[in-house]
């Protein structure tokens, strides 16, 4: 469609653009090249001169259009100040940092040149979920949040690395076809009845999954939702075989589960097509023969009189033989012309029916591929010779599929095997075939539709309510970007961070002693594994941290953030319970989170049950593709052990686990920290329960609290020091 021309942007003159929508009101001067910015209290009016083609001043006027777009009314100016930001990043980055600002200043000023240079202040506000943040153009004072000053620690709301993240996605995967045979003879002067030289088809692609170190959302797998495999050439003349199909890597992170919901399998089909064929053909042909065996003993009886034939009567027994060729379309007419009694007529009314029951059409003529320059009859008259029978250097998975990834996996794991090529026709030359004019057709290939699941593996998660302050600790423990607000839920997607024990300064601080597996048991495809799955014992130097959002009551029935994100904390190896002492009892706080994690861990039981009633039986548990709940990268027994002896509530009841006190620095939480560790004593004493309600096997060795002030990072090298200690007990 044609578009206007912008004169706007092509004009040397100023233009205005203005437009009523609060108490701010922004004006950009053409001629100086510079923005100013008045504020009055009651109304504002803001005037836009666009410069040509300046980028800032189509910012301005865009910022210009938004804001007409923008009921006036005073309450309707905070929602445009929040939604504008999100929705035109780009806005925000050309006006101060804080999106507040921009609509809601209080007072005069000019408006910054650079976005660094202004910084917000909170004050309290009337809603409480929400702050307000006052402008002081600074050259000289310092930004304050939380009546501290701005830090790495104590961060702007919009100081955060946004991440995508994706915990689920469902995906349809199709493997690639094979190429077809091809039907080709060589042409050559003086040779006008070349030999056939077709080529084969080129064999599909195959999908593989891969869990990776370095992936840790399935956003870009959820996003393409439809992954195909290349398909495989078709062969060519002088015995050119065709290019193979490309195969696919689907890469997804350590922690993912693969289930397979949908298979539609054209080679198992034909199978079952074939064999189904084969069964009726079977049927007919002793049908037949049973038909032919009746009808010549009825002639016998006639001829001998009803006596049975004797045994060195050798002509008759020749005679006999001849009789029993007598195929089908001889029994209706063998058995016409018995014309004595009522067996005859039964006879030839069955020899009817044998006939009449047209057989069924052989699906195996289909994988043929005949010439193209055949007469339709020529083709339906063709005969062929057996199908050949192929091997496959990769079979495809039974299904269903269930795979859990829960280490990186040092090769591919084939999920969907692409279809084998046909054959040219210079594979069927034979005596009867001396000019084959067929080949074979390239297999089909299979399409897989599998979900798949992502439980963060992080060795340490983070449980606590909203707003306790785990973002700001994952900050203060790692190099972490994690949104931090005052505000609950202000996570809303899970966040891991690294803490690196050994900074490679040559002096090793601490380092994890993690069991790993011996050769045999965990040899999964290679010998020369790069992950380290072949020592005794690897030295860590690193251990990863999820912050999830906040839990509150219900949480496990779905309630606020609900339980999508506790299965990031179900693998952890440790959990920290993060308590906040200036936000009320502790204890209740802490008992709280352990009821929500502990129903959590009944409700996968219950699952747990019920798939364990539909996977296969223990005598197929070795097969990696119906291992079932079972993980495929533990070794055998382990294997069998975890699917047998542990049920999810004891596994996440016997699981390390302590209890951050966090804003620490807060007045008047020392008794709140008192009671807390208390409690935690008479735990580790056995005097009260553990705080999930499970008796045995909980863990309750060694339950301690430490306080931190995470916004000034004190305290937190005991928490690192605490968990190395509990990772190695594990
Ligand atoms: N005084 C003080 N304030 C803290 C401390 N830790 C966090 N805060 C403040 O508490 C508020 C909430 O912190 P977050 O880290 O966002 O809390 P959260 O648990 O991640 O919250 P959700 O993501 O909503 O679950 C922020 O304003 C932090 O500045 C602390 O140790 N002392
Ligand atoms: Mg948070």
């Amino acid at each position: 469609m044609h578009q206007p021309k912008k004169k706007k942007t092509r004009q040397t003159g100023p233009l205005i653009a203005s437009q009523s929508y609060g108490t701010a009101s922004a004006s950009v001067d053409l001629h100086r090249g510079h923005q100013t910015r008045t504020c009055q209290n009651t109304k504002e009016r803001q005037s836009t001169h666009l410069p040509a083609a300046s980028t800032d001043c189509r910012t301005a006027l865009m910022a210009a259009v938004i804001a007409r777009r923008r009921p006036p009314a005073g309450s309707a100016m905070l929602t445009a100040a929040t939604l504008v930001p999100f929705l035109y990043p780009t806005l925000a980055l050309a006006t101060p940092r804080c999106p507040a600002l921009r609509f809601s200043t209080l007072k005069t000023t000019s408006y910054p040149a650079s976005p660094s240079s202004c910084r917000a202040t909170p004050v309290q506000h009337d809603c409480s979920s929400s702050r307000r943040y006052v402008t002081t153009t600074t050259s000289d004072t310092t930004a304050t949040l939380n009546d501290l000053p701005e830090s790495r620690l104590n961060p702007a709301p919009d100081d955060y690395a946004a991440s995508s993240f994706t915990d689920n996605a469902e995906i349809t995967i199709y493997a690639g076809r094979g190429g077809n045979g091809c039907v080709s003879f060589l042409r050559e002067a003086y040779l006008p009845d070349g030999p056939p030289n077709g080529g084969d088809g080129g064999a599909g692609g195959n999908v593989y999954i891969q869990a990776a170190h370095g992936q840790t959302s399935l956003h870009k797998v959820a996003r393409r939702r439809f992954i195909r495999a290349g398909h495989g050439q078709s062969g060519q003349g002088s015995s050119k075989g065709g290019v193979r199909g490309d195969d696919v890597i689907i890469t997804v992170p350590v922690g993912t589960i693969v289930r397979e919901l949908e298979r539609q399998d054209p080679v198992a089909d034909e199978g079952v097509r074939v064999r189904a064929y084969q069964q009726v053909m079977k049927a007919r042909r002793r049908a037949v023969h049973e038909l032919e065996t009746r009808i010549l003993q009825q002639r016998k009886m006639e001829k001998h009189g009803g006596q049975a034939k004797t045994k060195n009567n050798k002509a008759k027994a020749e005679e006999d033989e001849d009789e029993a060729t007598l195929g089908l379309k001889g029994l209706r007419e063998v058995a016409g012309v018995e014309r004595h009694g009522q067996l005859a007529q039964q006879l030839q009314q069955e020899a009817g029916e044998i006939e009449e029951d047209e057989p069924p059409e052989d699906p195996q003529r289909d994988k043929w591929l005949l010439y193209p320059g055949m007469s339709k009859t020529d083709m339906k008259a063709a005969e062929f010779p057996p199908l050949p029978r192929r091997t496959r250097l990769l079979q495809q998975p039974p299904g269903p599929i269930y795979l859990d990834l829960s280490r990186p996996t040092p090769r591919p794991i084939l999920l969907a095997a692409g279809g084998i090529g046909g054959l040219g026709n210079s594979h069927f030359i034979s005596r009867s075939h001396r000019r084959p004019l067929f080949a074979t057709k390239g297999e089909a290939a299979p399409t897989l539709r599998v979900s798949l699941e992502l439980k963060l593996l992080a060795d340490v998660g983070l449980v606590g309510l909203p707003n306790a302050g785990k973002s700001t600790l994952l900050r203060a423990l790692t190099n972490s970007r994690a949104r931090v607000g005052n505000w609950a839920f202000t996570t809303l997607v899970p966040n891991i961070g690294t803490v690196v024990l050994d900074k490679y300064e040559g002096r090793q601080r601490w380092a994890l002693r993690r069991p790993r597996h011996s050769t045999e048991e965990t040899k999964v495809g290679t010998d020369n594994d790069a992950d380290g799955y072949l020592n005794e014992e690897e030295a860590c130097t690193r251990f990863t941290v999820a912050d999830i959002p906040g839990l509150i009551e219900g949480a496990h029935l779905d309630r606020g953030l609900g339980i999508a994100f506790l299965r990031h904390v179900e693998r952890a190896g440790v959990l920290a319970f993060v308590v906040d002492l200036s936000a009320g009892d502790a204890v209740a706080a802490l008992k709280a989170l352990w009821r929500e994690v502990a129903l959590y861990a009944t409700m996968r039981d219950e699952e747990e049950r019920v798939r364990a009633a539909t996977i296969p039986d223990a005598d197929e548990a070795e097969d990696p593709f119906h291992s079932g709940t079972v993980n495929l990268m533990m070794p055998p027994q382990e294997r069998v052990m975890h699917a047998s002896t542990t049920t999810p509530t004891m596994h996440t009841a016997g699981k390390p686990w302590f209890v951050v006190a966090t804003k620490a620095d807060q007045p008047d939480t020392q008794h709140n920290f008192a009671a807390l560790k208390r409690y935690l004593e008479s735990v580790t004493s056995g005097a009260e329960p553990h705080p999930s309600g499970v008796v045995d096997g909980a863990w309750v060795k060694d339950c301690a609290a430490i306080p931190v002030s995470a916004i000034h990072g004190q305290g937190v090298q005991r928490i690192v020091h605490w968990t190395v200690g509990l990772l190695n007990q594990e």
